[in-house]
């Protein structure tokens, strides 16, 4: 579904990322892993527009869409999340996800939100997959709570609600996981399977906690240094020697601790 061919990026004299290459497979959830300062993120930004390469090229679903913009890109089915949520705090849950189903630009979040005594068909049908997706995360007794107000973890649920509004083709996870407490933890896992096996959506995933990629994710890309490291399997990566030296010291790919 996505292909990076040869992506290199620079910033200033620092090179985060040096000609990688490499696919995320459409009806997969792919695992993108390695020590901090990898360049995973700057992966996913580049993946997403948010970054533009020095050099190489990005393909979804076979099409070059390395000159396009991130909204251009969200409207042919690519959506993420942040390691850090963007939730607007001042809207409630409910507000934000009509909001994300509005123009990326977030042009038309007022109508879509403030409007809502002048509901068009349009609105009502935002409105109506809106309170699905909430009530899909469970997240029905917090529907009318500013997200601001939100726990860490719930602030991650409406995360994914706000990605989901757009009905992406893809959904680039950057450590949904991170920070939340282990219940919650397993149902955001037991959501992103859902969604994966019956909707078919793809996922692909940058998360430090590997018995959580190894629960979700068929193949992981594991990258260190700006470089990837190696691909495989869970099992098989985790006893990679290379693998095991790039988290735990030593030698080219010593961790950035
Ligand atoms: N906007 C930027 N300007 C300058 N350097 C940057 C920028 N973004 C990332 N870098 C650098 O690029 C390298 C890769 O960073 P990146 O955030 O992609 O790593 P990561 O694998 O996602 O790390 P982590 O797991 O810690 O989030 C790091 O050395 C980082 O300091």
């Amino acid at each position: 579904m996505i292909r990076l061919e040869g992506i290199c990026v620079d910033f200033g004299g620092l090179r985060a990322i040096d000609h990688v290459s490499f696919d995320v497979g459409a009806g997969a959830i792919t695992g993108l892993i390695g020590p901090n300062g990898a360049g995973k993120t700057t992966a996913f930004n580049v993946i997403a527009g948010a970054v533009r390469p020095t050099a190489g090229r990005v393909l979804f679903d076979g099409e070059d869409i390395t000159g396009l913009k991130p909204y251009q890109r969200a409207q042919r089915g690519l959506a993420r999340t942040f390691q850090i949520p963007h939730e607007f705090y001042r809207l409630t849950v409910l507000e934000n996800l009509m909001a994300a189903a509005s123009a990326p630009e977030g042009e038309n979040v007022f109508n879509v939100v403030f409007r809502r005594r002048s509901f068009g068909a349009e609105e009502r049908a935002i409105y109506d997959h809106a309170r699905e997706t909430i009530r899909f995360l469970e997240l029905d007794h917090v529907r009318d709570e500013k997200a601001g107000n939100l726990s860490g973890g719930q602030k991650k649920l409406v995360e994914l609600g706000r990605a989901l509004m757009r009905d992406p083709k893809i959904i680039l996870l950057d450590e949904i996981g991170a920070g939340i407490n282990r219940t919650l933890l397993s149902k955001l896992a037991d959501k992103i399977s859902a969604l994966n096996e019956e909707k078919g959506l793809t996922f692909c995933l940058i998360e430090h906690d590997l018995d959580y990629v190894s629960r979700l994710c068929s193949h992981v890309l594991v990258m260190a240094q700006g470089e990837l490291l190696t691909e495989g399997t869970v099992d098989a990566v985790r006893n990679d020697e290379r693998v095991i030296e790039a988290y735990f010291g030593g030698g080219k790919y010593e961790a950035h601790l």
